[in-house]
This record gives structure tokens, sequence and C-alpha cells, in this order.
């Protein structure tokens, strides 16, 4: 019987499929014995002569035999040669008790005791066993494995190999004729005498002299030699049924291995000259191992051997590369140390003791501080009034979406002037050639391309005008109700509001129920008193009387019942797209009758009472917006100025943020002015500040009487919506924070303030009440600030901080 295949004998074994070694050197062509009827004969007869050539010398299976026999295609006396030094070796290790053990080539590496299971020589090695204690780059010299390379060619052994004696075993061969002539003891030669062959013992020299350390062990003869008879080697290949060697066999020729010295590994004897070729490390592995460490390391003890560069060395498992600190962490030490000590000359920062040329250089070196920006400390409000200037005041245009806001206030820009014929010219153009052609006036004020493609005013837009009186800032709110935080936020910068309302048919009924009413309750809880009101689009109701009178009445009686005193309201009929009643009266004929001879729009808002500038107050200015001024001012804010006043090279502080910064320059309506007091509507170009401190919302006040961050207040509030212990988020300015109503204090009456009932359950819509609210995080009031509550995109309420 051929013998079975390695998969067969690993299984015997019963070791873990997944530990295991399998020898993959065949592979089972067609099952069963697979011997064609000669060679079944061949076989039959060549166990016979083998058998009689051994005789009763050794006792051999018929299995073995006919191994031998099929890898020496038939070669009786090779086969008994290799039997009889087979049997000689099994023998003398029985007898020294040794089992030839081989693992993967790594001999002597395992430190285990390895079970004799069975006779065969290969014995699996789970790699997750061994390697089991073995520490990363850290790899014990006896445990190292190493890398054979085999040579291209399989040397004599069952495989056969060349068909006659290389000449190197021709040498060997003669040279060993020779001593034995010569009667020079001659190298024991395990090879069986009776088939003392010259080639055999050639072979077998051969072998002892590859194996140069292995002289003393007897290691077996190089069974399967390089020779071969000629017809053999000149054999047709067999139609074999037999497994199929692939690359090397496992049995039964011990494969050719290196041995290892048992005890300590003996230094490379001084008198052998052997070149180092190993390359230095490079400038990393210098680095990360130090330079001292650079000097000759002895070499791998081992030539064969491919190992980690360095690890003989220790020097990985001993240097501790980050132990100290890095080329970066030194510079910026030493930058720090030389911030933290600016005025102190660098001679003493080290206590003249300098041990780091590097850290001293480094600290030494000073960035020159850019000129502070000049004060020219200004009285302000002195300059305020020697200015005579004009009245200022800042509107905030309301209403409704779509009620013509924009409209409205680009034909009043028209109309004044402020944008010349040309550009109206380029809007209507490029609006005629989206299909929008009636919004040309509108894009006046909304600038952006989402804004002019929708229709739809989404931020606050902001413009300037002046009459003989007064100089305007315009406020531009979105009508839309998604964009109500942008609304709050305009009109928490302004003096008074227009709110412009559609006269069409239906359009103001909509409206009332819509942002018309929202927006004027919220701009009144803002502390807006005075409302112009635009009754806009009367061409389209060809100014009709009634319905104009309707519209009035119907809004006097909704805003005084929201608190507006009726002296503060003023009712405009007008028509922005058209242009009449803006600047000027209509012309003849356009309102039937001429039932109207009032004023126009612009005398209405220039009839405006501005409000008083609390110019004595702390300074207070909210953050409308934060942006790169240019080149020279990467970071403005602008904002209406609340109150106090500024100027240029002061300090102010920016909240909640609590840093400061310095004013580099400061523009009112886009002009560079020195100053600017409450009321006006300013850009602060801003140094020593990061822009990380500013946010839209935050106050700028003064380092002297600064703001207080806040997490929770009191106020009075006018509900709109029910209110109960709630999540709201607190709006003011553009600033919002979510927050929740904790507590309802009480409800006020709305005419005295007084408390009517405590703690109520509920506050119903349209009533006033005391609550006190939380917030999630801390946020710049004062007391007096005025304060929107919504919830859900809805305003909840709008009201005033009475304690923080
Ligand atoms: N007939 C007529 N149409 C007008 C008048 N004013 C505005 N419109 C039209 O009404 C539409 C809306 O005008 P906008 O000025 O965009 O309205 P708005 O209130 O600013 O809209 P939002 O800002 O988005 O709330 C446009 O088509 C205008 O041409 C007017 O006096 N007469």
């Amino acid at each position: 019987m051929p013998p079975k295949s390695g998969h067969q004998r690993v299984k015997q074994l019963g070791y873990d499929g997944d530990d295991l070694y399998y020898d993959d050197d065949y592979s089972d062509e067609g099952g069963g014995d697979g011997l064609s009827p000669e060679d079944k004969e061949q076989m039959r007869q060549g166990t016979i002569q083998v058998k009689a050539a051994l005789a009763s010398s050794i006792s051999v299976s018929d299995a073995e035999i006919q191994e031998a026999l099929w890898h020496y295609y038939y070669d009786i006396d090779k086969s008994v040669t290799y039997l009889k030094s087979k049997s000689a070796k099994v023998e003398e290790k029985k007898s020294s008790g040794k089992l030839d053990i081989l693992i993967f080539g790594l001999k002597k590496l395992f430190p285990y005791p390895i079970p004799r299971q069975s006779s065969y020589k290969h014995v699996a090695v789970s790699a997750a066993e061994f390697f089991n204690d073995t520490p990363w780059l850290n790899v014990p010299i006896h445990r190292r494995g190493e890398i054979i390379v085999e040579p291209l060619y399989p040397r004599g052994g069952l495989l056969g190999g060349s068909s006659k004696p290389s000449k190197l075993a021709a040498l060997a061969a003669a040279r060993k004729r020779k001593q034995r002539e010569d009667g020079v003891a001659s190298v024991p030669d395990n090879a069986d005498t009776s088939h003392d062959k010259e080639p055999d013992r050639a072979v077998a020299l051969l072998d002892r002299l590859s194996l140069k350390d292995r002289a003393k062990e007897k290691a077996p003869p190089s069974l399967g030699s390089s020779e071969q008879p000629e017809e053999l080697s000149k054999k047709k290949p067999r139609q074999t049924r037999y497994p199929v060697r692939r690359k090397k066999s496992p049995s039964p020729p011990p494969v050719q291995r290196r041995e290892e010295p048992s005890g300590p590994i003996p230094e490379p004897s001084a008198a052998i000259e052997i070149p180092d070729l190993r390359a230095p490390p490079s400038t990393f592995a210098a680095a990360m191992i130090g330079a001292n460490r650079m000097e000759p390391q002895p070499r791998p003890l081992r030539g064969s051997m491919f190992s980690l560069p360095y690890i003989h060395n220790g020097w990985f498992t001993n240097a501790n590369a980050f132990a100290g600190p890095s080329p970066d962490d030194i510079v910026m030490n030493a930058q720090a140390k030389g911030q933290k000590s600016k005025k102190v000359p660098s001679k003493q920062v080290n206590g003249g003791k300098s041990t780091n040329k590097l850290t001293e250089s480094v600290s030494s070196l000073t960035i020159e501080e850019a000129p502070k920006v000049k004060s020219k400390n200004l009285n302000v409000l002195q300059e305020f009034e020697k200015s005579n200037m004009k009245k200022t005041a800042s509107f905030v245009v309301i209403g409704h979406v779509d009620h013509g806001k924009s409209t409205l206030m680009g034909r009043l820009l028209y109309d004044l002037k402020v944008i010349d014929q040309r550009s109206v010219d380029k809007l209507r153009k490029e609006a005629e050639t989206i299909g929008k052609s009636s919004f040309a006036l509108a894009w006046v004020m909304d600038q952006t391309s989402e804004e002019r493609s929708r229709g739809v005013t989404v931020d606050i837009a902001t413009n300037y005008f002046e009459t003989e009186k007064t100089r305007f800032t315009i406020l531009d709110a979105p009508g839309h109700q998604d964009f109500i935080p942008n609304m709050i936020a305009g009109a928490s910068q302004a003096d008074f509001a227009v709110l412009v309302i559609d006269a069409g048919t239906n359009s103001f009924e909509s409206g009332l129920k819509g942002q018309t009413k929202e927006h004027a309750l919220l701009v009144r809880s803002m502390g807006v008193q005075r409302l112009v009101i635009a009754v806009n689009k009367m061409d389209t109701i060809s100014w009709s009387k009634a319905r104009y009178d309707e519209i009035s009445q119907q809004m006097t009686a909704f805003l005084t019942a929201a608190s507006f005193s009726p002296k503060n309201l003023a009712f405009i009929p007008c028509a922005g797209l058209t242009g009449d009643n803006i600047i000027r009266p209509p012309p003849d004929g356009t309102i039937p009758g001429n039932w109207y001879s009032g004023p126009t729009l612009v005398e209405a808002l220039d009839a405006s009472e501005p409000a008083k500038r609390a110019l004595s107050l702390p300074l207070r200015l909210t953050v409308a917006d934060v942006f790169r001024g240019g080149v020279m001012n990467p970071l403005s804010v602008s904002g209406r100025l609340d109150a106090g006043s500024l100027q240029v090279g002061d300090t102010v502080l920016a909240m909640p943020a609590n840093e400061t910064a310095t004013i580099k320059g400061i523009e009112v309506e886009g002009e560079p002015v020195d100053w600017a007091v409450a009321g006006q509507i300013t850009t602060l170009h801003l140094a020593d500040i990061d822009a990380v401190h500013l946010r839209l919302g935050d106050i700028v006040c003064s380092p002297a009487a600064p703001i207080k961050n806040v997490k929770s207040f009191q106020a009075k509030i006018l509900a709109f919506e029910h209110v109960v212990p709630m999540s709201v988020d607190v709006f003011r300015g553009r600033m919002n924070a979510p927050a929740k109503v904790t507590k309802l204090v009480a409800v006020l009456s709305k005419q005295s303030g007084e408390v009517e009932k405590k703690r109520p359950r509920i506050v119903q819509p349209g009533s006033v009440a005391r609550v006190v609210v939380e917030m999630e995080r801390e946020m710049p009031l004062d007391s007096g600030t005025r304060i929107v509550l919504r919830a859900d995109g809805a305003t909840v309420a709008a009201g005033l901080l009475e304690s923080v």
C-alpha cells in the first residue's frame, strides 16, 4: 500500500484543525492505489527482491518497502540502502531517547515539551501557542525564527535530483578513495557496507560535508542520491494515480535543516572576518533610538538569519524615544516661557545658566507689539452736541408677506434719488429675464440671489436716506413667518416701525390673521411705540375711500388694544409700485374725488419724534453682524448702539465671551467717523480679539460697566398664546437661547400692572403676566431688556426683563 497522505496523518494526531500544519505535499488524483497493472507487477517483484536483500537484518513492513520502491522508481539497491539507514537511525534515536522533531523548520525554538503522539516526525504546533508569551520586538534570542532559503532544485534525496554526481560529489568521492588508499582514517560511513557502491558513498560524504556540524551526529546517509540509473531517469512519466508530490517530501527522507547548538550561541570566530553588510540606521531610526546608540553593534549571530533591524542590540526595548521633549515641544515651551516673561531680559529667563541654547535663543525672541490704536481722547458727548447733527431715526418695515414692503422702500429710495435711474433700469431688466418684473423695485432692498429668485425677503436689509430734517436708517424686515427671528433682530434696532398693509381684497384680512397682527404685537412688546401704517397697493382698489376707512378703523381698534396710543398711529394711503403718495401726492385724477389730502409717507416719517438717546448710560451695542471689514479690518461688527458712546482707541468688552478688544475704526452709515453715540447703527473695526469670541446677538460693552451673563430672569410678558410652564426659546436681538418658563408668578392688570391673580396655572392669550424663565446657557442681559419667547416656530409671548 502506498503511504497515507499528510492530511490523513495529521488527522490521526487529533490536533485542532486550526492549529495544524497541513502538509500539502500531495494531491489525491484518482483515489485508491491507482497503480497500473505494470506498476503493480513491478511493485510486487520489487517487494520480493528488497525483502530478500534485507533478509532478516531489519524488520520493515511491506508498506515501507513499497514506499521506498515507489520513490526510487523500483530501484532495488537504493530502496534497500534507504531502508537500512532509516532503520539504523531510528534505532540510534531510540537508544538516545530523542525524537526528531520538525516544526516548520524552527528547530529548537519550541520551548514546550512535545508529546510523543506517534512515531511520525512531523508535529503540528499552534502558532498562537508558540508565540503565546513572546513580547513584540523583544523576542528572546532562543525563540527567534529563521528563514532557511531552500535551494531552487531539490537536493539529493528521495526526490532524486541530478542523474549523475555533481563535481563536488565526484571530488569528495575521489578524496575519500585517496584517503582509503593512503590509510587515513576515513569519515565514518553509515551506509550499509553490503551496498558499498562508490556513488552512494560519495553522496553520503557530500551530505556530511554540507552539514558540517552534523558530523558528530552520525547523520543518515543522504538517501536517494543524485545517482540514478540512466534508464530510470529516461523513463517516460508514469501515469500515476498515486498522490502526486508537489514540493517536498514529508517522509521518509529527513528534511535538511540547520542544527542549532544547544548551549549558548558561540561568538563568531575572530579569525573569520565577515564583512558587515548592514546599512547604517536611517536618520529616523537614529532619532528614535538616539544618536549615542549609533556605535557599531555586533552583527547578527547567524549570517543566514533574517531578523528585524536593530533587534539584536536591544535598542528598541531599552530606548524610550518619547521620554524627553520632542523638538517641537522644546520650541513651544520656550515660546511660552518667552511670552510669560516678555519684560524679563532673556538672560534672566534661565538665571544666566542656560543649559539649552535653543531654548534660550527662542525665548529671547519677542514679537514687537503692533502700535496700539491711538485714541484722540475726545469728550464724545460734547462733540455730539457741537456737531449739530441732523436728527437720526431708524425704522423697521414690517407687515405680512408680499404686502409690498420692499417695493415701497425701493420706490422711496428711487424717488429720493438714493439710487439712480440706471440701477433701477438694470434691476428691471434682470427681473424681466426671470419673469419677475414687478419685483424690480423690491430688488433695491432684496439683494441676495435667494431673495431675488424666491421673491421673498429673508434677512434684514439696511439702507439709508435723509430728508431735510432727518437721517433715516431703513431696516426692511422679512414678512414670511419663517423669518420672524430676523424680524425680531430688525425690530430690536428700530426707533419706530412702518407697518405695510395690502389694501387689496382679502389681502388685508389674511394679513390681520397672520404677520400683520404678529409683527405689530412683537414690535410693541419690544418697546416700539410709534407706528406709521402704510395702506399700500391703493391702485389695486382704485383708491377706494371706503376700503381705506375700513382698514383704518379695524387697525386702530386692534393696535390700541395692543397698547399703542392712538396719537402714535399715522395711516398713509399709498401705492409703492406706482409711487403714489410716497414722496409726493398722487397726480390729479388718481384719487377719485380727491378724498385724501393728508401727508405723504415721507412727511409722516419726518414727523416722527425720534426716541431719546440713552447717551449717559453704560455702553451697550447689540451685535447684528460679524464680518470681515476689508484687508485692513479682518474683524468687524455692526449693530445699533443702544446706550452710551464710544470712540476710536477705546477698549471694549465682548459678552458673553468676556473678551476685550480695541476699536480700530468706526463707521456710521458707511462713512468713517471718530466717535458714535446711542441711537446710531454703527460698524466697529476691532483689533486684539479673535473672531471666535464674537457672535450675532453678543453685546459689546464697557469693561468698566459690563453687562452680566445671566441664566435666569423674571419678566413681564404679553401672552400671544397660552403660556404654561413650558420649553421656549428666548430671543433678544440676534441672540436666542433654549430656556424654560419655570414659574407663573402672577397675572397682571393691563392698565395698572397690578397683580390680579397669583400663581396662575395658565396665562391666557392677550393677558399680561409675570413669569420666571431659566435658560440652558448664560446670556448677557440687563434689566429693562426686551425679549421674545417663541416655541415651535410661533411667538408665545414678548416682554420686558424686570430683574436678573
Ligand atoms: N399693484 C401693486 N402691486 C404692488 C405694490 N407694491 C408691491 N406690489 C407687488 O407686490 C408683490 C410683493 O412685493 P414685495 O415688495 O416683494 O412684498 P414684501 O412685503 O416686501 O414681501 P416680503 O418682504 O417677502 O414679505 C410684488 O409683485 C410687487 O410688485 C403696489 O403698490 N401696487
